[in-house]
């Protein structure tokens, strides 16, 4: 796996780190906010580079920016020596390392992670891509960084929204795994959690997960949980004013796959209320018209977990343990979402 280095210092330990690699040339890729917002923390002693800068957002995680950053790429003569660094949130590090592990068929790159969800879950385990045609995540690869290096100095920029954005997965790691890390987050309230102990806890989780089933054939399916709706809602609203973050979607996930867990995997119905209580206070409740919930359903239709005709979920039998490979049916689908919109 991908050595993972916990920073107090970013400027220093990444400069440490280059000094001890061997490259031919250095790029890096950042969005319009990191370029503006992170770069300037890590650019003094930072060794020879090219750049390349692309306006953030998801709805630019397409092959339209791929392409850009290719052309960039074949422009500087880049050779299969050369490295990059992914500096930014998830968006950059699945984008940029997508473009770099396809690039002359694969060029090493290094994760920098600026947003709490990159730090918690993206930049670690190797999965990369881009959305396409309304798909989240529809193309990519697996290929794990040369290393993530993860520094808390780059919250301090981070809008509120995105970071409570990024909470959501750490939600899920105590959910899929964890009862008492779960139960230790809704005590302390979201706003007042210690990142640093909680970046290493759920870093931990998501690695242990990803070394026992790095290609998702099986346990890793369990990082999914919530993922089957909050994706289809993520696309369905991505271009629109309703725009949801990848954590406030996969929120909205985690209720609906709860209501899920009770029907088919035995949670109890005390503790479907506990997590969608706890998601909609943090979340709060997602408005959005009955007219959508067909097309967000068919959405679901081509997740990555589903076999044949199959759509398959995974959900929890407690809080703390989740199974993988459970199919449902698209009743059972609106039925999940008609429990989101009582509540
Ligand atoms: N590969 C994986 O395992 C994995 C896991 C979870 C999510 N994801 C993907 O990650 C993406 C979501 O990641 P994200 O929430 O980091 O989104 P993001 O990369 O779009 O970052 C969120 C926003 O914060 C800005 N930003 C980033 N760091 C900043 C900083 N330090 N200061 C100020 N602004 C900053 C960005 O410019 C952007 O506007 C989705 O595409 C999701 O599918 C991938
Ligand atoms: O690492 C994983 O595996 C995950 O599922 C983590 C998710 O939080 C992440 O959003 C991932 O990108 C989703 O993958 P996908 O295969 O459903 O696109
Ligand atoms: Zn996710």
């Amino acid at each position: 796996m991908e050595s993972i280095i916990f920073s107090s210092s970013i400027k220093i330990d990444l400069r440490g780190f280059l000094s001890r690699q061997k490259y031919s040339r250095l790029g890096l890729i950042m969005d319009s906010n990191t370029f503006r917002d992170c770069y300037p923390l890590i650019l003094d002693g930072l060794p020879d580079h090219d750049y390349y800068v692309f306006e953030a957002g998801e709805v630019n995680k397409n092959l339209t920016t791929c392409t850009k950053i290719w052309q960039w790429m074949t422009d500087l003569g880049l050779d299969r020596k050369a490295l990059i660094i992914n500096l930014g949130g998830g968006v950059t590090g699945d984008m940029g390392g997508f473009c770099a592990s396809t690039y002359k068929r694969g060029i090493s790159f290094i994760n920098v992670p600026t947003t709490l969800l990159s730090q918690v879950d993206a930049s670690v385990g190797g999965k990369l891509g881009i959305d396409f045609n309304g798909y989240k995540n529809h193309i990519g690869v697996f290929t794990e960084p040369l290393a993530v290096l993860i520094s808390e100095e780059f919250l301090k920029t981070l809008p509120i929204e995105e970071l409570r954005s990024g909470y959501a997965e750490v939600i899920k790691h105590g959910l899929i795994q964890h009862a008492n890390y779960y139960s230790s987050l809704l005590i302390r309230g979201w706003e007042n959690q210690d990142w640093k102990s909680i970046i290493e806890k759920s870093v931990s989780i998501k690695k242990e997960v990803v070394s026992k089933d790095p290609k998702e054939a099986g346990l890793r399916k369990i990082l999914n949980f919530g993922h089957t709706i909050g994706h289809a809602f993520e696309s369905f609203y991505l271009d629109t004013d309703r725009h949801l973050l990848h954590g406030e979607a996969i929120a909205i996930g985690m209720i609906t796959e709860a209501y899920l867990s009770e029907l088919k995997t035995g949670l109890s119905k005390d503790d479907v209320k506990l997590i969608s209580d706890a998601l909609i206070q943090i979340y709060g409740k997602f408005d959005f018209p009955e007219k959508d919930v067909k097309e967000i359903i068919s959405l679901c239709s081509q997740d990555k977990k589903n076999e044949a005709d199959r759509i398959n979920f995974s959900l929890l039998s407690a809080i703390g343990k989740c199974e993988y490979n459970i199919p449902v049916a698209l009743e059972e689908i609106a039925a999940s979402i008609t429990f989101y919109k009582s509540l």
